[in-house]
This record gives C-alpha cells, structure tokens and sequence, in this order.
C-alpha cells in the first residue's frame, strides 16, 4: 500500500520485454511486481494488494478485460486503480476498459515519460484518498476512531467472527456525572478529559485486533477480538483502572474525588446469529445499570445470558 516506503506497481503483460521496459522505466520510483497472465496478475493483486496495476489488454487466457471485471469483482482488489496499456488503440477498445472500471488507459507503443506521467498522477490521487479515508474515519477531538469508523468496523469483526467461529467483545464507556464536570471547570476542559480518557484505554489496548471509537458526546465504545473471555475482562478492567489513575479531580462538594467512567461490556460467543446491534443494545443496558447502581463500574455478561447470571466485575 502507499504507507510504506515506496508504492507497489504490479505490470501485467504475456510479452517479457514489454515487462521489462516498463519495470525498467518504473522502478527508480516503485517497488516492481510482474505478472506474466491474467491468472497470475488477479493472485498477486489478491496476495500483495498493489497501489497501482498496470494491465496489457490482448493476452493468451484471459484477457485484460476479463482481468479487470475479476478485479472489481473481487472486495479485497476492487479499489486497486488499474491502468490499461494497450496496443488496441481504437476508441471503442479504450471506452470499454474505461466502462470496466480502469482509471487510463495508454496506448502501445508507448511513450516513456507519458507512461511515468500517468503513473504519478495516479499515485498522487491515490495519496489524497488515502488521507481522506483516514480523516473520514478520525474523531478530531481524541484521534481515536469515530462513529463512522466504528460502524464499518463492527460489521466487519461480526462477520470475520462468523466465519472464524470466533467470540469478541463489546465494550460501552461512558463518563460519570460528566455534565457536571463541565458545568465546574468549563466546557475546554472537559475536551482535555476526553482526550485523556480515549488516551487511557488506547494505551491499554492491543491496537492490532482492538477498536476504540468515540461513540459520541462522552461516551466510548471498545471491539475486543481474538481474546477469550478472562482475557476480555482483565482489559476492561485495566482500562477502566487507568482511567480512575489519571486522578482528575472532580467537583469536591459533591463527594466526587475523581474522574470515572461506568462500562457495559458483552462478551459474543462464536455460534451467535444475532445482528451486531443486537449486542450494542445489550451493552447499552449494561451501561444504564451500571450508572443506576451508583456508576464507577464495570458490569458484564454473555451474550447468550440471561439478566439473572449478569455479574459486576468491580465496584
Ligand atoms: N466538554 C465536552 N462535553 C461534552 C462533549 N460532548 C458531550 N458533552 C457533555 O457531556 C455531558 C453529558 O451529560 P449527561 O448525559 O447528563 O451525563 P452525565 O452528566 O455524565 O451523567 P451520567 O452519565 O448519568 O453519569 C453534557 O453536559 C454534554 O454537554 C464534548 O465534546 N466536550
């Protein structure tokens, strides 16, 4: 992908000196990938997830074509931009690569610094979209994931968990007697103990298989995966421990020494058939109770449990 050092290009072409030429041409620039047919050009593209592809039209088998359709067929290669590089140079081959899905399409024989052109270009498009994504999926105020984010990531760990039969968790933070925090030390403030809560669980997550999103308003919302359920709760746990160390005082009168947040958390076991927001409800429950019980809790349960075996982690 674009993030590392230098982007990937994968040319695809049954001609070796063509493969050549442009890999010669290219490689100052990008990390080279070759394919010598539309069989081997859709592997590679599955298996290294290349920035760019670089697709001859007229090959033995399948054909550029039929590479490209595969290509935007398939969920993990159809946003890779495919240029094609054609010695079909009549309008009516260029518009239909440019129907299938293709972001150029150059002609053979090929002129050298046209070919580096378009590439940049298109590598530089890819850039801004990258960032872009990013951005769309950002909250500004803590720089953890935002609500966007969470939902796409939500019902991807539920699929991934059908597939897997594999269980995960879902975890709802929300800040105590917040309203009131604000009202003491002002609404600026109250920004930096948000920032410092999403801060607190983010340093105790793992950030490879882990979520943490902003919710929304002063509440947060954790997708553990690949754990089991002793390992889901000691995390909650800690998280919810970091967030009562960060000591930030809160408004004396009241009896309340210090910032803390109450947790609803459902552990989701792998045999589950339910929709995703089925377990945001649960866990929403969980919160609401646990704020009900005085707050400063974590309260947690199975999925599959019924309210009588809920139990409280912490008080
Ligand atoms: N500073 C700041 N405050 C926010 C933000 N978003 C929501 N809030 C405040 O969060 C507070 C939430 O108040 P409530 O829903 O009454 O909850 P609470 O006072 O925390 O009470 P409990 O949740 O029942 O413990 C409101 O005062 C909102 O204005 C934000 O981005 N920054």
């Amino acid at each position: 992908m674009i993030s590392k050092e230098l982007p990937t290009v994968l040319i695809v072409d049954d001609e070796k000196n063509n493969l050549r030429i442009l890999s010669d041409l290219l490689r100052d620039e990008v990390h080279v990938i070759l394919a010598k047919d539309g069989q081997q050009a859709i592997a590679k593209a599955r298996q290294m997830k290349p920035d760019i592809i670089l697709l001859d039209v007229i090959m033995p088998g399948m054909d550029g074509f039929s590479v490209i359709s595969e290509l935007k067929r398939l969920p993990e290669t159809s946003s890779i931009p495919v240029i094609f590089v054609s010695a079909l140079s009549d309008a009516d081959s260029e518009a239909n690569g440019l129907k299938l899905g293709a972001c150029d399409y150059i002609h053979k024989p090929f002129h050298a610094d046209i070919v580096k052109a378009r590439v940049q270009l298109h590598l530089k498009l890819l850039q801004q979209r990258y960032l872009l994504e990013r951005l769309s999926n950002i909250d500004p105020l803590t720089s953890i994931a935002n609500r966007r984010k969470f939902d796409g990531h939500l019902k991807e760990t539920w699929l991934q968990s059908q597939e897997k039969r594999a269980s995960f968790a879902l975890v709802m933070i929300d800040i105590d007697y917040f309203k009131q925090y604000n009202d003491t030390f002002g609404h600026a403030a109250g920004d930096i103990v948000l920032e410092k809560v999403a801060s607190a669980i983010s340093s105790n997550i793992d950030s490879e298989n882990d979520l943490i999103a902003r919710y929304g308003g002063e509440e947060f919302v954790l997708i553990l995966s690949e754990k089991d359920e002793d390992q889901v709760q000691k995390l909650t746990e800690a998280c919810w421990v970091a967030i009562k160390d960060l000591k930030i005082p809160h408004s004396r009168e009241d009896d309340i020494e210090y910032v803390t947040v109450s947790m609803g958390g459902v552990y989701c076991l792998p045999e589950f058939t339910l929709e995703p927001t089925k377990a945001l409800d649960k866990a929403d429950q969980l919160l609401y109770k646990a704020k009900q019980q005085g707050r400063n809790r974590v309260l947690w349960s199975r999925m599959e449990d019924t309210s009588d075996n809920k139990k409280s982690l912490s008080v």
